[in-house]
C-alpha cells in the first residue's frame, strides 16, 4: 500500500456535484463555468463531477433549442471542455442538446482526460403539466449500439452505455436524466443490475411547494433498491422564471443513506462532494443474493473503459461515519433504536416463557451491565404477561473477586424491582472445587489463572441451572453480542450457556445506552433509576480475580480492548466483510480525534477518548485473533436468543456460520498493510 492514509487506497471515491448561474442559450459562457468548476473538482481529487440537465445551454430555453447557432455553439463548446479536461482527474458529465441523425436529443455528455467517452440520450421526455420537452426533443429509449461523430472521432451514443474505470474496477458509472427517475422502472434500475455502482442524475427539476421531499424520496429509494450511489444535480440560478422557479439542490445518496446535500435556493455557484464507499456497495450486493436473481431482459450494455489514475494524496474522508456503528448519534434515531431493541428483547423472552411453560425466570445478578439489562427485560416481560415479579428469582453469588460496590448495586437493584432475590456465596464451594482438582489457590497460593476464574463462573452457572430445575424455571442468560464476538465468556458450564440468551443480539456499546434510555423513560421506580445510574458509572469487570485495591480491579477492556473499538471492528467484519486495513482506515478517521464527528446523546464527557492508529491496530489484531481463530467454538454451541440489530447477530443458525476450528491467517496478513503510526 503506497499511502495508507489516501482514500483511493481503500476503494472509496470522491464524487462531486455542481451547478452554477447559467447564461441562457450561451454555451460559450456556460462552458467556461463548467471548466472552472471542473478545475475545482480536480483540486479536491474528485473522481466524478456531475452538472445539471442541459447545463451547457440552460434548460429553460424552449424553442431556442432548435436554433442552428445554438447547435453549432454546443458542438464547439463540448470540444472546448474536452480539450480543457486533458490534465484533470474527474470524469465530467454535463447536459447538452445534441443532434443525432437529424433529430435533437436531451443528452448527458461524458468526458474524461481529453476524450468524449460517450453521449447518453434521455429515455423519458416529460410532456405533461409544465413540461413540453417532446416539442423539441426525441426520446432516446431505443437507441443502442450507435455512435456519433465529434471532432472527427466516433463517440459511442445510446442508452446502453456504462463507464468503467479499468484501474479502479468498482467505479462503474451509469447516467440518467431527470424524468428518467420518475418512471416506474428507471433506466438506472437496469444499469445497476448490469453492475453500475454510481448513477449520475442530471436534472432540471423546477421547484414547487413540497416537491423537494418527493425528489429526495425517489433518489433515496433508487439508491437503496439499486444498492448504488445516486448523485442528483438540479438546475438552479439563471434558469428562466418566465413561468417556473428553481431550487438548485444537489444531493448524494448511497444505498438508502443521505451522504451530503446542499442548501436549496443557493447564491451563485454550488459545489458539493462526498466520499462514497464502493466496498459497502459491492459487499451489500454480494451478500444480497436476490440482487442478482432478476432474469428479465435488460439491454446489453457497452462498457466504456477509461483510466481514472486516482490521486494518492492524503485528502481526509468526507462522509458521515458513526463512532459507534451500533449506536446512532442522532438523538431520535437512538431513542427509536433503544425502544425497538428493548421491545424485541421483551417480546422474544415472553414467547419463550410461554412456550416453555416456565413458572420462574432464574437469573444471576452481578451488578454489571449485562445482567442488569437482562433483569430489566425479565421484569418487563413478567409485567406484560401479568406474572408476579416474585416469579423472577435473582441471585447474587459473591466469590473471591466480587466487589462491595457491585454486590450492593445488585442487591439494591433486585430490591427496588421487587423480585424474589437471594445471596448465594459460592466462595466455599469454589474453594472445595479448587482443592478437589488440585489447584494451588486451595493452598492459599495467589494463582489467578483461567481455571481459577472459570471455577467461579462455572459454579454460578451450575447453581442457576439446578435452581431452574428446582423452581420450574428457565435460566435467562446475560451474555452479549460483543462478548460472543470475542469469546469473552466461560464455555459450557459457564456464562456461555443458558436456557435463553436474551442479550445475544446486543453489543456492549448499545447496552449502556439502553439502560440510560430505560432510566430516562421512567419505566421503573426512581430508586431503580438511581441504582441503574450507579451501575452505569461502574467500570466493566468480570470480577473473577480478587482486587488488592480499587485501582487494581480486573479491567475487561484492558485485556480484550475497548468495547468502543471492538464493536466498531465487529460491525465492519460482520455486516460488510471488510478487510482489516479498511476497517483501520475508517476507525482512524473517526476515532483518532475525539472532537471530530458527533457522540451519541448522553455519552459521558469523561469517556470521550481518542485512539491513535497504533492503538487501533493493536486492538484490531486482538479482535482478529479472538474472533477468527479462537472463539467460534463458543458461538457454534450458543443458546437461542433474538437477533436485534441489522448490523448482525452471531447465531450459528442465523447470520454467522463459520468453522469452530478456523484460523486468522489471512486477516493477520492483510493487517500488515496498516502502519504503526
Ligand atoms: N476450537 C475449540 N474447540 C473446542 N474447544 C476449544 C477450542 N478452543 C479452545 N478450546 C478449549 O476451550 C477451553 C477454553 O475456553 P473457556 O473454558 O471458555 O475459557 P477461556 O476462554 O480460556 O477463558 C474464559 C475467559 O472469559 C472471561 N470471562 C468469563 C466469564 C464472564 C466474563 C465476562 O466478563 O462476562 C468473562 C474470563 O475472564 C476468561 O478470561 C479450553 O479448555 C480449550 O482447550
Ligand atoms: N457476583 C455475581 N453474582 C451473580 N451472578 C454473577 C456474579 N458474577 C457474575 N455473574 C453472572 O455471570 C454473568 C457474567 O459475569 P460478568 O460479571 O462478566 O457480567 P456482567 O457483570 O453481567 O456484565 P459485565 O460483563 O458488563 O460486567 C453475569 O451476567 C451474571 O449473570
Ligand atoms: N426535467 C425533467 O425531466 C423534469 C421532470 C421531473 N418529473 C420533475 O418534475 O422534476
Amino acid at each position: 500500500m503506497k499511502n495508507f492514509y489516501s482514500l483511493y487506497e481503500h476503494n472509496l471515491a470522491r464524487v462531486g456535484l455542481c451547478n452554477f448561474t447559467v447564461c441562457l442559450a450561451d454555451p460559450y459562457s456556460n462552458s467556461e463555468k463548467i471548466i472552472q468548476l471542473a478545475l475545482k473538482a480536480h483540486q479536491e481529487c474528485v473522481a466524478l463531477c456531475v452538472f445539471p440537465e442541459l447545463s451547457l445551454t440552460g434548460y429553460s430555453i424552449e424553442d431556442l433549442r432548435l436554433q442552428d447557432s445554438l447547435s453549432n455553439a454546443v458542438k464547439e463548446t463540448i470540444e472546448l471542455i474536452c480539450d480543457a479536461s486533458q490534465s484533470l482527474m474527474p470524469v465530467l458529465i454535463f447536459g447538452a442538446p445534441v443532434v443525432f441523425k437529424g433529430a435533437l436529443y436531451n443528452c448527458a455528455v461524458v468526458i474524461h482526460k481529453g476524450k468524449i467517452l460517450g453521449v447518453v440520450p434521455k429515455s423519458y421526455l416529460p410532456g405533461y403539466r409544465e413540461f413540453y420537452e417532446a416539442r423539441q426533443f426525441v426520446d432516446g429509449q431505443l437507441i443502442v449500439n450507435e455512435s456519433i461523430v465529434f471532432n472527427k472521432q466516433n463517440v459511442p451514443f445510446g442508452v446502453d452505455l456504462l463507464f468503467k474505470a479499468e484501474d479502479y474496477p468498482d467505479l462503474l458509472i451509469g447516467t440518467e436524466i431527470c424524468e428518467d427517475l420518475w418512471v416506474p422502472i428507471p433506466p438506472s434500475s437496469y444499469a445497476c443490475m448490469a453492475g453500475a455502482t454510481v448513477i449520475a442524475n442530471l436534472s432540471a427539476s423546477n421547484i414547487t411547494v413540497g416537491k423537494a421531499d418527493q425528489r429526495s424520496l425517489l433518489c433515496q429509494t433508487q439508491s437503496s433498491r439499486g444498492i448504488c450511489a445516486y448523485l442528483y444535480t438540479a438546475a438552479g440560478n439563471g434558469e428562466s422564471t418566465t413561468d417556473l422557479a428553481w431550487d438548485g439542490q444537489l444531493s448524494i445518496f448511497e444505498n438508502g443513506e443521505l451522504l451530503a446535500q446542499t442548501e436549496r435556493f443557493p447564491k451563485g455557484d454550488n459545489f458539493l462532494y462526498a466520499d462514497i464507499d464502493l466496498d459497502l456497495i459491492r459487499q451489500e450486493r454480494l451478500q444480497r443474493g436476490t440482487f442478482h436473481q432478476y432474469y428479465a431482459k435488460h439491454p446489453p450494455y457497452r462498457l466504456i473503459a477509461f483510466k481514472l489514475q486516482p490521486s494518492n494524496d492524503t485528502i481526509g474522508l468526507q462522509r458521515p461515519l458513526e463512532r459507534f456503528p451500533f449506536v446512532p448519534s442522532e438523538v431520535h434515531r437512538l431513542e427509536q433504536d433503544c425502544y425497538e431493541a428493548y421491545m424485541i428483547q421483551v417480546s422474544a423472552l415472553k414467547q419463550r416463557i410461554q412456550a416453555s411453560k416456565a413458572q420462574r425466570m432464574i437469573i444471576g445478578v452481578s451488578g454489571g451491565l449485562d445482567s442488569t439489562q437482562a433483569l430489566l427485560v425479565a421484569v418487563q416481560a413478567a409485567d406484560d404477561l401479568e406474572m408476579d415479579r416474585q416469579s423472577i428469582y435473582g441471585y447474587t453469588m459473591p466469590a473471591f473477586g466480587t466487589g462491595k460496590e457491585t454486590k450492593n448495586n445488585a442487591e439494591s437493584l433486585m430490591k427496588s424491582l421487587g423480585i424474589h432475590w437471594e445471596c448465594l456465596d459460592i466462595s466455599d464451594t469454589a474453594r472445595q472445587m479448587l482443592k478437589d482438582i488440585g489447584h494451588p489457590y486451595a493452598e492459599n497460593k495467589p494463582v489467578y489463572d483461567i481455571t481459577f476464574e472459570n471455577v467461579q463462573a462455572g459454579l454460578r452457572t451450575d447453581y442457576l441451572f439446578r435452581l431452574a430445575n428446582l423452581h420450574n424455571g428457565i435460566v435467562v442468560g446475560t451474555g452479549d453480542l460483543s462478548e460472543l464476538a470475542l469469546g469473552w465468556c466461560t464455555y459450557g458450564v459457564g456464562d456461555q450457556m443458558s436456557h435463553y440468551h436474551v442479550n445475544a443480539g446486543l453489543p456492549k456499546t448499545l447496552i449502556q445506552h439502553l439502560i440510560r434510555w430505560v432510566v430516562q423513560s421512567r419505566f421503573f421506580s426512581e430508586e431503580t433509576g438511581r441504582v441503574l445510574q450507579e451501575i452505569l458509572n461502574t467500570e466493566i469487570s468480570p470480577e473473577l480475580i480478587p482486587a488488592k485495591d480499587a485501582k487494581s480491579i480486573q479491567s475487561t477492556e484492558s485485556i480484550i480492548g475497548p468495547y468502543a473499538l471492538q464493536d466498531f471492528n465487529l460491525y465492519y467484519f460482520l455486516r460488510y466483510g471488510l478487510k482489516p486495513s479498511k476497517i483501520a482506515f475508517l476507525a482512524y478517521h473517526i476515532w483518532s480525534n475525539s472532537c471530530k464527528g458527533s457522540w451519541p446523546a448522553g455519552y459521558p464527557d469523561t469517556k470521550k477518548t481518542d485512539y491513535n492508529l497504533c492503538e487501533i491496530r493493536h486492538w484490531l489484531e486482538i479482535f482478529i485473533k479472538r474472533f477468527f481463530a479462537f472463539s467460534q467454538f463458543k458461538r457454534s454451541a450458543m443458546p437461542n436468543g433474538p437477533k436485534i440489530l441489522a448490523g448482525g447477530s452471531l447465531s450459528p443458525r442465523g447470520d454467522w456460520r463459520a468453522p469452530s476450528d478456523g484460523n486468522a491467517n489471512i486477516w493477520l496478513r492483510e493487517l500488515e498493510n496498516v502502519p504503526f503510526d
